[in-house]
């Protein structure tokens, strides 16, 4: 038998500036990681104060919070015996680091400051921290009181070093340091480090595992060695949703793979390997002359041996880290799984962490507000799964949440039965209601279970318009009852909005009139194409509280709902995917039928190609012009592509100011419009954009047109 050692990185549901509940899960994971033997335990990024604690963490408060939580964790027996890898911020001479401070026996070893900090997409680290540039130096740091108490430290090594075991070497990495292309690990690992820890906050967008997953097998696939990954798992108290999937890799294959959506506050991942195959690995000509020559790193000496675990009962589920076992498989879900899973679980850590009752939403038979209810439901699924399973944490919620006093045996065993305590839906049906819309809201609720309302609020509009009609003496009509385009924008913008105001006011008395206290939250269901496009009334329905799928495209969401329809059994969901999408603002005549993509003068899967384009090509008109000219040329003249391009790019910059008041929503991509927090770019534009038409239309009336060439297949259509 080699050397072996059980190590363990776990996924916490922490929530920003919950220092108590943070305390408890670290204690609890770190409790199960010596359970099962583990004598190395690590844990996700700035674990004590919640990685999401944004300007937070430029507050005095959080670092000294942190610091008491540490002192916490160091008098506690848990952390005897066991090497943790900790995160909190840190200020070194008067400067805020994000760092990992790795314990042991009372003592701190090392505290490590993250050296690349991620500072792209929906991260802004250089915002609250300054990264470390002392490479492969350190300094000395002295210690607060309250912890000189507890270690009898009075200072400690801050800095770029690693930890020399009596049997093996850890090195330490922070999250975004393994994406950089010259990623500590290769420099630690080719001057002897074989154990790497990274303690990540990474949040879930649609298609990134696969991504993570590959980086981490490629860290230790050329250079050999462990390398465990720890990540945040929930909501904690924003628009991200951290998506766990803790994993530990030996030489480049996983070995151990956590959950990436879970309702579980502490998961641990824990693996048994042989740190002589590592040596084995290593012992390659070439991979020697580069470790020969390596710059060397300060070693922190430690009486410790990670191989003091216990083997008399490695438990059968640790074994996958032994060479010579089988391989494991790792786990993917697909998109249409993610959409399902990722914002259920986020709608959960809201629901139970706003101390709500439930959700609202206006349910108009469309797609959109289909989609989100779907979700609340695998949320109500997931929730049961896990009541069956006897999660008491999320039986406690669940109770609470549905107004059970606290000696309830209530169990929120059945998804469809729980699905009606907390889930409401309302069809708000006008005159311009169709019979199809209402029928289709109807039967969703009856297949979620949910507590529906099917109004008329007709005699809301009316007496809107009644008052408006009083004050200023004239009457708006349609624009088929001889109305301009303004009345007719106008009328049906009224009705729009009057949802909103019922949908609060219904949100806010339903468990009351269900005998219940408290309120409920309200659903928004606009998703990121329509947003993008500002396809939408201004203040409707799409101004929530939160809103699941704003992060989300048209197209996915449809891939979502035929996925739903067989993975949760609803054949309802295909009379959802074949409806024409209509806002049901107007009267129909014989000669006219409202229609979105008519209204909007494009199709969704156009829209898609467009948002692809702004969201993560980052294109402005003249370069998404000269894209689509390759991609749509053989099928459009590039004067009709022009005029498409033209029509975006103005309708994205006319409603621009729509996005400055958009509802928080889930960020399922790198990307999102919302002017809030990720796409600082004005609301009050030269939407006719002179300059860049003119060189738009100039190009396209001298381009071939190759679309009368008869090869043309329509590329703007994906399915
Ligand atoms: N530059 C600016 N900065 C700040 N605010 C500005 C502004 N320009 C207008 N505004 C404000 O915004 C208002 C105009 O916006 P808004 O009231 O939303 O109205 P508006 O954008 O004119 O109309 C709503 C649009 O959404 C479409 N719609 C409506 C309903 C459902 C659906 C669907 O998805 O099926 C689509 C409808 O066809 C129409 O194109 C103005 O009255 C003004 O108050
Ligand atoms: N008749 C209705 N009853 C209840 N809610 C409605 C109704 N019509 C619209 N809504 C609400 O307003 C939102 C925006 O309406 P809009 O007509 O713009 O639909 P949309 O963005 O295409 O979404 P959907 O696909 O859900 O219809 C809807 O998602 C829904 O929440
Ligand atoms: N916290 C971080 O460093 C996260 C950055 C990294 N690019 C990720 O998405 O996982």
């Amino acid at each position: 038998m080699g050397h072996l050692i059980t190590l363990a990185t776990c996924s916490l549901n922490q929530w920003a500036l919950d220092f108590q509940g943070n305390l408890d899960r670290i204690l609890s994971s770190i409790a199960i990681a010596k359970e099962r033997g583990a004598t190395l335990r690590v844990g996700p990024e700035l674990e004590i104060p919640g990685y999401g604690c944004l300007d937070h963490f430029l507050e005095g408060d959080t670092v000294l919070h942190s610091w008491e939580v540490l002192a916490k964790i160091l008098s506690s027996e848990e952390t005897m015996g066991i090497v943790c890898d900790i995160g909190m911020p840190v200020v070194h001479k008067n400067v805020i680091y994000n760092c990992r401070v790795v314990v042991l026996d009372r003592k701190i070893l090392l505290i490590r400051p993250k050296m690349w900090l991620a500072n792209d997409g929906n991260y802004r680290e250089h915002r609250y921290f300054t990264p470390w540039v002392k490479h492969r130096q350190w300094e000395d740091h002295y210690l607060p009181r309250i912890i000189q108490a507890v270690t009898k430290q009075t200072k400690v090594p801050f800095g770029d070093a690693v930890i020399s075991t009596l049997d093996t070497c850890i090195g330490v990495e922070l999250c975004e340091e393994l994406f950089t292309p010259a990623s500590p690990h290769i420099l630690m690992g080719l001057d002897g480090v074989e154990i790497f820890t990274n303690s990540s906050g990474s949040h879930h967008e649609l298609r990134k595992l696969y991504t993570r997953v590959e980086l981490i097998k490629e860290a230790t696939l050329k250079l050999g060695g462990i390398y465990l990954y720890a990540n945040q798992q929930g909501c904690d108290g924003d628009r991200l949703y951290y998506d766990g999937s803790a994993m530990i890799a030996v030489n480049g294959r996983i070995v151990a793979q956590g959950s990436q959506f879970s309702l579980n506050d502490v998961e641990v991942v824990t693996a048994t390997v042989d740190i002589e195959d590592v040596r084995a690995h290593r012992a390659k000509s070439s991979r020697s002359m580069q470790a020969a020559s390596a710059d060397r790193y300060h070693r922190i000496e430690v009486s410790f041996a990670l191989t003091s675990g216990k083997f008399d009962h490695v438990r059968d589920e640790d074994m996958m880290g032994l060479i010579g076992t089988n391989i494991l498989e790792v786990r993917y879900h697909s998109p249409e799984e993610e959409i399902a899973l990722g914002p259920a679980c986020w709608l959960w850590d809201y629901l139970r962490r706003s101390r709500t009752q439930g959700y609202f939403i206006p349910l108009s038979g469309g797609i959109d507000s289909c989609a989100t209810a779907v979700i609340v439901y695998s949320m109500c699924r997931l929730v049961s799964e896990a009541a069956r399973r006897g999660d008491t944490q999320v039986i406690a919620d669940a109770r609470r949440i549905s107004g059970e006093t606290e000696d309830s045996a209530y169990v929120p065993s059945d998804s469809r039965e729980f699905a009606n305590r907390i889930f409401h839906t309302c069809y708000m049906g006008t005159e311009n209601s169709s019979t199809e819309t209402r029928r289709r809201a109807k039967q969703l609720s009856e297949a979620i279970g949910s507590y529906h309302i099917d109004l008329n609020m007709d005699s809301v509009v009316t007496a809107v318009r009644s008052l408006f009609s009083f004050v200023t003496g004239v009457r708006p009509q349609f624009q088929s009852q001889g109305g301009s385009k303004a009345e007719n924008l106008a009328l049906q913008n009224i009705q729009a909005r009057l949802r909103m105001v019922l949908a609060y006011l219904f949100a806010q008395l339903l468990p009351w009139v269900r005998g219940k206290s408290g309120g409920l939250l309200v659903l928004g269901s606009a998703n990121v194409d329509e947003s993008l496009r500002g396809y939408l009334t201004k203040y409707d329905c799409s101004s929530a509280d939160i809103n699941p799928i704003g992060g989300i495209s048209k197209t996915d969401l449809k891939r979502f709902i035929a996925y739903a329809q067989t993975t949760f059994d609803m054949p309802v969901l295909s009379s959802f995917l074949s409806a024409v999408p209509t806002a049901e603002l107007e009267p129909i005549t014989a000669t006219y039928v409202q229609s979105d993509e008519v209204d909007m003068g494009m199709t969704y899967d156009e829209l898609s190609v467009f948002g692809r384009l702004r969201k993560v090509e980052k294109c402005g008109p003249y370069s998404t012009f000269t894209k689509l000219i390759h991609e749509w040329g053989s099928f459009l003249s590039p004067i009709q592509i022009a005029d498409k391009v033209k029509l975006f790019f103005f309708e994205h910059a006319r409603n621009r100011h729509k996005m400055t008041t958009l509802t928080p929503a889930y960020h399922a991509e790198s990307y999102s419009p919302d002017d809030n927090r990720f796409d600082l770019r004005p609301f009050l534009y030269p939407s006719r954009f002179p300059w860049q038409f003119r060189k738009i239309d100039e190009i396209a009336s001298v381009l071939p047109d190759r679309s009368q060439q008869g090869l043309g297949i329509d590329k703007t259509k994906t399915e």
